[in-house]
Order: structure tokens, then C-alpha cells, then sequence
């Protein structure tokens, strides 16, 4: 039965596969039967230092592990006392201000408070004024496009007479801004599919696994049952990472062995979560830089197999963006926008930077929606983007 699911596992993942590379899955399907070498990720050892919950790594390498549902959400994570559901998120939302204000000090500091200090004492919104707010927008992250777009819309307002106090610059930049991050999109859904499939992508180090860990929590707090798939196979750490928040969070993991093909781990992923029945697969890819083509390549195909095996999956593709990288953010979301056509953002790191304005020219740029933002490494630090309260916390 096994040596079956095997052979036409293999069959559909080479017809996914050779349709458009040309090459066999088999050929960099490699899924590794022998031990772990010396350094690399060993599941029995991981089992032994208690990593690996009970029972997992039993069966052949070949077919992924899935680690059970048997975390303790209560004990480690506490649910918000708010509760689920709009409610609960809008009272989630009321209690977050003033700590999203808090987290964002650094940027406001170098944006708002600059502002503050342009308008103090000015009688008049003149061309020397708006030149200086040119250059604070510019210096703080916002690129010149987006800043040429906000300027325009003020100016704009000034040429109409219905700007003429600079005590009010603020309020107008920063409805401006709230706008342009506003940008049009089909809402977050993930009861839109079932299974609701979401592949996470991005750079070294942005905090993919994190936002996964995170994300799954918020999704469990929503009353979905999520999957997480451990398709970052190159950083042996990544997967126990990824397990780790699997038992943290109480949702299931699927793995393979450290250097399996990604491409195979998500093809077993969506097997997984069509038999378990689950309500949302998040699958974890390997961190790349978007300027190395053959990653590139590899995370395209990661794409094509879910697609043949699960069509109209992926239902989202969420970029994660580290905001400490500043103006590096944009030419990652350039390169995986084209590459593997990003659907939204994920902004980590976003307390303790002063860049998190580079959110702006991402968003005015490629016009990809943010979907939510880290606020720090805590399980409840991930909050759904909302775009007028974005701007009031950093204008
Ligand atoms: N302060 C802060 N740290 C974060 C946030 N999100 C993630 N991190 C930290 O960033 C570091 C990297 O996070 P990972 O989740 O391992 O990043 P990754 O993208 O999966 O890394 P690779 O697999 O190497 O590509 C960890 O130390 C996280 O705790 C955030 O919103 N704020």
C-alpha cells in the first residue's frame, strides 16, 4: 500500500513538475532515507531532547510527520480575554493603540515629531515649507514617489484654500498617508477555500517561522484549525522551530528530513490536510535572497506543485518584509511580487526600528495589501494591518 502511495505520489509530483522546468520532481526530489549526517537535523535525536513530540519520526522519512495536536494553547499561550470573532478583534483593537504607539515610537519620532518641529511657530503652508517636509518624508523611509504622491495631495489641498494653517499639516499627511496605504484588494478570508492554503516567502532572517507561529494562533483564536508545513528544509533549526510553535500553539506539523525537496513537503502537506480535514495549511519555505535566481526557481516550483495538486491554491502568498531593512524591503517585494506573485505583506520587526515608514512606498509601489504586522517576538505581537490606525501611530 505504501510502495503505491509512493509510485503515484511520485507520478503526480513529476506531471506537476515537468510541465514547466522540464525536469523530473525525482530529479531534486531528493527525500533522504539515511541518517542525518553529522551536524544536520536528526528527527531521532531531536525526539530524544524532547523536540519532537511522542510518536513522530516513526515512520518512513519518506512521507512527512505529522506531529499531533496535542499542545496546550491554555497553558503556555494565553487566549485574549476578549475573545474571537469581530468583537473580539475590535476590542483587541481598542486595547492596541496606545501599544502599537508605543512600538512604533522610533519611527514617529523621526517622522511625526520632525513634522512638529517643520510647523512650530509658522504662520503660513509656502514652498519653503513644503520643500522641508519633502526632504523629512524622503529621510524617513517613505522613498520619492510615495513622497511625491502625499505632497501632491497636500499641496493640492493648500492650492484649494482648504489648507492653510501648518498646525494641521499633520491631520492632512496623515489622512493622506491612511489612503495611500489603503490599497485595494479582496479581504483577509481565510474561510473564503478549505483547505485555506498560504505560502510564506521572504529573505533570510524577516521572521517567517515567527509570523507563522504567530499566525496560527490568531487563526486557532478565530476558531480554525491550522497546519503548519515545515517547507524550510534547508535550515535544520526551521524545522524545529516550526515544530516547536506546533506544540506551543496546539496545531499540527507536517515535516520531512532536513534537505528534502520543498517541493515534495508541500505536495504531502496538501495530502495531509485533505485526509485530516483541516481548515488552513500555512507552509514555511526557506529564507532567499530574491536576487538568487535558482531559489528563486525553487520556490517557483513549490508554487506550481500546489497549484496542480490544489487548484486555486495558493488562496494567499504572504511576503514577509523585515521593516529594519528600510529601503531593502521594496526591491525584495519587487523580486517576489514578479516571482512567485505575491498577494500580501506581512511587515515584521516593526518595534524598536525607525524605518517602518518604508510600509508607505512598498504599499504606494506595488500595490499589495498588508495583511499584518510583528510587532515583536511574543505570540500575540502579530495584528491584522489596519491602515488609518497604521497612520495615526506613526503621524
Ligand atoms: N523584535 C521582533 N523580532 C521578531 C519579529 N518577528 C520575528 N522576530 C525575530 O526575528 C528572528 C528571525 O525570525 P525567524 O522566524 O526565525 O525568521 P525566518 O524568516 O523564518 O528565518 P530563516 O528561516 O533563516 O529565513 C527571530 O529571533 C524572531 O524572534 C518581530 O515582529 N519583532
Amino acid at each position: 500500500m505504501i510502495t503505491w502511495f509512493k509510485r503515484k505520489r511520485r507520478a503526480e509530483m513529476d506531471e506537476a513538475c515537468s510541465e514547466s522546468d522540464g525536469r523530473a520532481a525525482g530529479e531534486d526530489a531528493v527525500l533522504p532515507e539515511t541518517a542525518a549526517a553529522p551536524g544536520e537535523y536528526d528527527p531521532g535525536a531531536a525526539k530524544d531532547a524532547g523536540v519532537l513530540p511522542r510518536g513522530s519520526g516513526s515512520r518512513s522519512d519518506a512521507f512527512p510527520d505529522v506531529v499531533p495536536d496535542d499542545g496546550d494553547p491554555e497553558k503556555e499561550v494565553p487566549v485574549a480575554e476578549e475573545g474571537a470573532g469581530e468583537r473580539g478583534e475590535l476590542l483587541r483593537r481598542g486595547h492596541f493603540f496606545p501599544k502599537l504607539r508605543e512600538r512604533l515610537q522610533k519611527t514617529r519620532e523621526r517622522l511625526a515629531d520632525r513634522v512638529d518641529r517643520l510647523v512650530l511657530g509658522k504662520k503660513h503652508i509656502d514652498d519653503e515649507l513644503l520643500e522641508e517636509l519633502e526632504e523629512i518624508l524622503i529621510t524617513s523611509d517613505l522613498g520619492v514617489s510615495a513622497t511625491r504622491f502625499l505632497l501632491e495631495q497636500v499641496s493640492e489641498r493648500v492650492r484649494r484654500n482648504e489648507l492653510k494653517d501648518p498646525a494641521r499639516l499633520q491631520e492632512e499627511l496623515r489622512s493622506a498617508v491612511a489612503r495611500l496605504l489603503q490599497v485595494p484588494a479582496p479581504p483577509w478570508d481565510p474561510a473564503a477555500a478549505r483547505p485555506f492554503v498560504i505560502l510564506v516567502v521572504g529573505v533570510n532572517g524577516v521572521g517567517k517561522t515567527t509570523t507563522i507561529g504567530k499566525l496560527a494562533h490568531r487563526l486557532k483564536g478565530d476558531g480554525f484549525q491550522p497546519l503548519l508545513v515545515a517547507g524550510d528544509t534547508f535550515r535544520a533549526a526551521a524545522i524545529e522551530q516550526l515544530v516547536l510553535w506546533g506544540e506551543r500553539i496546539g496545531a499540527p506539523v507536517v515535516r520531512q528530513k532536513h534537505g528534502a525537496d520543498p517541493s515534495a513537503v508541500a505536495f504531502d502537506a496538501l495530502e495531509a490536510a485533505t485526509s485530516r480535514d483541516v481548515d488552513v495549511v500555512i507552509l514555511d519555505t526557506a529564507g532567499r535572497m530574491h536576487t538568487k535566481v535558482n531559489l528563486m526557481e525553487e520556490i517557483k516550483k513549490v508554487h506550481r506543485v500546489i497549484q496542480k495538486k490544489m487548484p486555486g491554491a495558493p488562496h494567499e502568498i504572504l511576503l514577509v518584509l523585515d521593516a529594519t531593512t528600510g529601503q531593502n524591503a521594496l526591491s525584495q517585494a519587487r523580486l517576489f511580487k514578479d516571482t512567485v506573485g505575491v498577494t500580501g505583506l506581512v511587515l515584521t520587526k516593526l518595534d524598536g526600528t525607525a524605518k517602518g515608514g518604508v510600509i508607505v512606498p512598498v504599499c504606494h509601489e506595488l500595490q499589495l495589501p498588508v495583511r499584518f504586522i510583528g510587532v515583536g517576538e511574543k505570540v500575540e505581537d502579530l495584528r491584522p494591518f489596519d491602515p488609518g490606525e497604521f497612520a495615526r501611530a506613526i503621524v
